[in-house]
Parts: C-alpha cells; structure tokens; sequence
C-alpha cells in the first residue's frame, strides 16, 4: 500500500488504485500474513525496464521513458477501431466524499493472473480474466519491447477532448506501468510533487521527450585537443521539474522505479483541440 498520506481533494476521474489485494486461496489460509511482496508475473524476468535508455525523459528523481511509435499509426488505429467495441467498457461509479459519482472515462480491466483485485475510490474493478486475442497480442508486443512481464492491463477510453484524467499517482504496487496509446493524440503532463521552492509556482513547460540532441560544433576558444583524447562526453540534459508532451498514436509510455513516490500525472480536457477517440492500454506490473 502506498504509505502517503490521501489528497486532501480526490478528482473524480483520477485514477488512483488504493487497495489492491489477492484474493485468498487454499494454498495461502494456512500461511501467517506476510507483509513480503509477492510477484505475480514470473519472478525470472525483470522487473524494471533496463532497455529503453535512449528514451529516458529527463526528470528530477524519476525513471521514465517515451518511445514515439512502437507500432505504426495505421495499425494503431485499427487496433483502436477493434478494441472500442469490446464488452467489456464500463463507467465505474465512485465515492467522491461519501457521494456516488459516475467517471467520465470508461475502462476495461484485466488480469493474467485471476486471484488479482483492485479497488480505487472505493471502486472495486470489474476484473476480467480472459483476454481477447488482440490483447494478448498486444501485451506481447510491449513485453517484448519493454523486457518486462504484466499481469495487468488498465484499458482508459477518452471519447472525446471531454473526457480526462485528472492530476493523480498510480499505487506505488504498480512497478512498472507501459502505455501504449491508440488514437488521437493527447496531451500529458507530468508534475513533480517536491520540486524546488524557486520551481514551485512556475508552469509547465515544453520540453522535448527525450534528451537534447548533442551539439555538434567546436568551440574554437578552447585549448587544442590531443588527438588521442576520448571524444568529449556530450552534457547531461538539465533535469527538470514538470513535463508536458504529446502522446502519439503508437507511442509507448513507461513510469517505473519512484515515478508514483515523487511525480503526478495526467490526461488535462482539451474539449477544443480534439474531437476524436484515445484508448491507452496501461500494462501494469503488479507487485504486492
Ligand atoms: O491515459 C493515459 O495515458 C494515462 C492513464 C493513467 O494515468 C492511468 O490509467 O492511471
Ligand atoms: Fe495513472
């Protein structure tokens, strides 16, 4: 469970999983109650993502990547048109200070492994255990882009610019989350919860979603260089405190490590700028 303290306000549509539990089973009654993680994904694999340096965003305590396309923007959208119709899409209704409130965006939910639950403003999720083949397909696709296992996939529909995900973390149980974004483009921003008191007031910024290009001149003023020197070390990308981007149909994005201890993020309504349909396919690894 996460340790820190709840928002004071909660958004309706954040997505905030606050309890998420295995359901007993026969082989775990006799068991004390352990504290000790447990992974449900096969323990041999990795459970970060070690393969995707090149795409390191460059955020202050935060391990994050964005791959541009994963999977080109025909077949995104085909894998689009054919996933909006699945039966599983509903609108979870959620407590919001003792009320019932409807969220906006749908979701899907699944699980490989079937004694997994989850539960978020006090919502306990449909959980459906059998994937369609298309999904399945997909998931092995970012497994083996990303060298991870999942054991859960949180899909959100956006229908239109209207509907959103408000500013939240993720339960720090889930390790590693990759998503995979199918659709019209959205926006997502990423906010550091601690940033320096001088950063604190100022608004997010552009920022390109992987490092800088390297600068390519000489400086003549320079000493002259050995020619048996090493080639010099381009510089660091200046680490930053918000992140703003465009999420590309095809794209992949991955938050691991302490991204839901130190960063919040979200989907802001764009009713204007865009008409069209989003799905992101989350891929969660659970660990709990
Ligand atoms: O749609 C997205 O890209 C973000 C979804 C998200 O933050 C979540 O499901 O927790
Ligand atoms: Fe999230």
């Amino acid at each position: 469970m996460a340790s820190s303290p709840p928002p004071r306000r909660r958004q309706a549509d954040a997505t905030e999983p606050k309890s998420t539990k295995r359901k007993p089973t026969p082989r775990d009654a006799p068991k004390p109650k352990s504290k000790r993680a447990r992974l449900t994904v096969d323990a041999a694999e990795s459970s970060q993502v070690t393969c995707l340096d090149e795409y390191r965003l460059p955020l202050a305590d935060g391990d994050a990547f964005y791959v541009p396309s994963i999977v080109d923007e025909a077949t995104a959208q085909q894998w689009h048109d054919e996933l909006v119709n699945l039966d599983e899409w509903y609108r979870p209704t959620l407590k919001v200070y003792g009320k019932d409130v409807v969220q906006s965006r749908k979701i899907a939910a699944f699980a490989t492994d079937r004694s997994l639950e989850l539960k978020y403003s006090g919502h306990p999720v449909k959980m459906s255990y059998d994937y369609p083949p298309l999904l399945r397909k997909i998931q092995d696709l970012v497994e083996a882009r990303t060298g991870c296992l999942y054991n859960h996939v949180m899909a959100n529909l956006y229908e239109d610019g209207g509907v959103y995900i408000g500013k939240h973390r993720d339960n720090r149980e889930n390790r590693v989350i990759a998503s995979l974004s199918l659709g019209q483009p959205r926006t997502f921003i990423l906010t550091h919860t601690h940033p320096p008191p001088a950063l604190s007031t100022s608004a997010p910024s552009d920022v390109p979603p992987t490092a800088p290009p390297h600068s390519t001149s000489s400086s003549s003023s320079s000493s002259p260089s050995d020619p048996t020197d090493p080639p010099p070390r381009p510089p660091a990308p200046a680490l930053v405190y918000t992140h703003r981007s465009t999420l590309a149909s095809g794209s992949l994005l991955v938050m691991q490590g302490a991204m839901q201890q130190h960063w919040k993020h979200e989907v802001p309504r764009e009713k204007r700028a865009c008409k069209g349909s989003r799905i992101s396919l989350t891929f969660r690894q659970l660990v709990f």
